[in-house]
């Protein structure tokens, strides 16, 4: 698609075990060099067939809200385009659900893209930060995606998070970023889930910032949750697509064009990033420590 809009970047991906690997993203690049043969074949009426629509209504204007079957790497993927977020209303379980059918499809491993402000000030907007932790808000308030009675099918009542964002495919990304050139805009940090829509006041961002946090957002961390319950590896990356006002002299607002902006800038580094991460996982030793480290 030519539709620039489109290009912010937000993602999740996951390798599978039946179909080696799907990839689910609303990052436009990445969907442009999925495979259209295998594409058509799975949806032989093509990207506009209402069915598709209506596997979900988003909201929020720049993301798609599709899915796209193909092959990435000579893997097979799907790629969400675009994500349900709370502040659509939704329950923050239904907004987890995708990743759910994603691994009744056979989905091994999650690639979870987003767009974030930047909190920590060495970081600048365009910089690439790999999720090394997340700190997800909502679920301070009791608002997990796992509450309620415990679907044994997907996985146990407790799960540990200590390890939420597998170290194996970190050091890939890392690898792969230096492959492309593109060290002097990566980073690694940790993600804090809001709720959104509204922006963080001053105070707000200072109390992330003195908490730990690197970059913030309204996504991913539910979905992540939900992916190591039924035991799916999870891949995180943000764009850093503002940086969050912190200073009461700055004039500065935070608005939704620059992320959008700065995900158009950013798009082809995100898809090439992924790309060549995907392709260091073919190596079927990555692969066999990959899932051992599940
Ligand atoms: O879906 P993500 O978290 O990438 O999108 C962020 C949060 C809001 O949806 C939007 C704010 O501009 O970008
Ligand atoms: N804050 C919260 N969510 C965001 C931001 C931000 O600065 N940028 C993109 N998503």
């Amino acid at each position: 698609t030519s539709d620039s809009k489109e290009n912010k970047p937000d993602s999740s991906a996951a390798l599978t075990e039946t179909s080696d690997f799907i990839v689910g993203s609303r990052e436009i690049h990445l969907i442009s060099i999925v495979d259209v043969d295998l594409l058509l074949k799975l949806s032989p009426n093509g990207l506009n067939n209402p069915q598709w629509r209506r596997l979900y209504t988003l909201q929020v204007p720049g993301h798609a809200g599709r899915l796209v079957f193909g092959l990435l790497s000579g893997k097979e993927v799907v790629c969400m385009q675009g994500r349900f977020h709370t502040y659509e209303g939704y329950p923050i379980s239904t907004c987890a659900m995708p990743v759910r059918v994603f691994h009744l499809m056979g989905a091994h491993t999650l690639i979870v893209t987003n767009a974030s402000g930047g909190l920590n000030p060495a970081f600048n907007v365009g910089d690439i930060m790999i999720i090394k932790d997340q700190l997800y808000f909502p679920g301070f308030a009791g608002d997990n995606p796992l509450r309620g009675i415990n679907d044994e099918r997907f996985g146990p009542r407790f799960i540990a998070m200590s390890n939420a964002y597998d170290a194996k495919m970190r050091k890939l990304t890392h690898q792969a970023a230096k492959e492309l050139g593109h060290e002097k805009f990566m980073r690694e940090g940790v993600y804090c889930m809001l709720g959104g829509p509204s922006f963080e006041t001053i105070a707000e961002a200072r109390m992330l910032r003195l908490l730990g946090g690197d970059a913030c957002g309204m996504s991913t961390c539910h979905e992540v949750i939900v992916a190591r319950h039924c035991g799916m590896r999870v891949l995180g990356i943000s764009l850093i697509t503002n940086m969050v006002v912190m200073d009461y002299d700055e004039v500065r607002l935070a608005n939704h064009e620059e992320v959008l902006e700065t995900g158009r800038k950013r798009g082809r580094d995100m898809q090439s990033l992924v790309l060549n991460t995907v392709q260091q996982i073919e190596d079927p030793e990555d692969d066999d420590e990959l899932s051992a480290a599940v």
